[in-house]
């Protein structure tokens, strides 16, 4: 692993093309991992992403048989709970396309009542957790020798404190070094008890995208690409070269940016 890249930064003029240029960029990187490794594994968490990935719907080439799919992040709540993320991408893109089920790795049903009460002693966030981590053992552990599993890519937003994933400004998680998944109890933003992976988990991937759209985000993206030593937790995601960072935007979320933006090519 080498130091990091630095971020690329595509801006669109219209939310069509921003949807249409990120579906292309997925396929790539999907034929890319199946060719290499026979298999896509992808992250990705909630906030409007879900939606912004509807180009994928009906587009050839998508191979979602070997979609291996997991969440940057989760809260814990059913899975057919409004808060869901899982529910979220089943609404705008899992029930309209053909991917195996069992190809989309959620938290266990069956350990979420728990876990959504603290308990006394050890938390019972924590066995869901690691149940989930272990989730990801199981699909990395023998595939590839590194200490932490080498997502293909992983799809992430940036909410307006520079959150991302379930990663918040000042949250003891952000120097998380050891664990994939971690679990918090106190997020900021509703609700409060929620699963994450880490910085070790994001920085390793090959490629990671931040989508973003709309003038709400501006004052966020230029603290995050412009003032990166403020150490907002959408500026820590440096993935190690090779592995590289994309943001996808609209124009009017980069209107206050002034980091250098690159023309879209795939
Ligand atoms: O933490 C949460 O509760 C949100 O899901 C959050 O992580 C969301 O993804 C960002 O705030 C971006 O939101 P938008 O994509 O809707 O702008």
């Amino acid at each position: 692993m080498h130091a990091p890249s630095a971020p690329i930064l595509c801006s669109f003029s219209n939310p069509d093309e921003l949807v249409e240029s990120l579906a292309q960029f997925i396929i790539k990187s999907q034929k890319e991992a199946i060719q290499k490794k026979g298999r896509f594994t992808v992250a990705i968490s909630g906030g409007s992403l879900p939606k912004q990935l509807n180009g994928l719907i009906g587009k050839p080439g998508v191979k979602w048989d070997k979609w291996q799919v997991f969440y940057a992040d989760e809260r814990i709540v059913p899975l057919d709970h409004e808060d869901s993320n899982h529910r979220l991408c089943e609404e705008h893109l899992w029930s309209k396309v053909p991917i195996p089920k069992e190809n989309i790795h959620t938290l266990d049903p069956a350990l979420i009542p728990a876990a959504a009460e603290s308990g006394s002693d050890e938390d019972p966030l924590e066995e869901i957790a690691d149940a989930y981590e272990k989730g990801l053992i199981r699909e990395f552990a023998n595939r590839d020798s590194a200490r932490f599993p080498i997502f293909d890519l992983i799809l992430l937003g940036v909410g307006p404190d520079g959150h991302t994933a379930s990663l918040f400004p000042g949250h003891s998680l952000l120097s998380e070094d050891d664990r994939w998944v971690a679990y918090i109890t106190d997020s900021p933003k509703p609700p409060p008890r929620r699963t994450t992976f880490t910085f070790p988990v994001i920085n390793h991937a090959a490629r990671v995208a931040f989508v973003a759209s709309g003038a709400s985000k501006a004052d966020t993206l230029r603290d995050v690409l412009d003032r990166p030593e403020e150490g907002l937790p959408a500026s820590r995601v440096r993935p190690f070269s090779p592995g590289q960072v994309y943001w996808f935007v609209d124009d009017a979320a980069a209107s206050k940016v002034e980091y250098p933006k690159t023309p879209f090519k795939l």
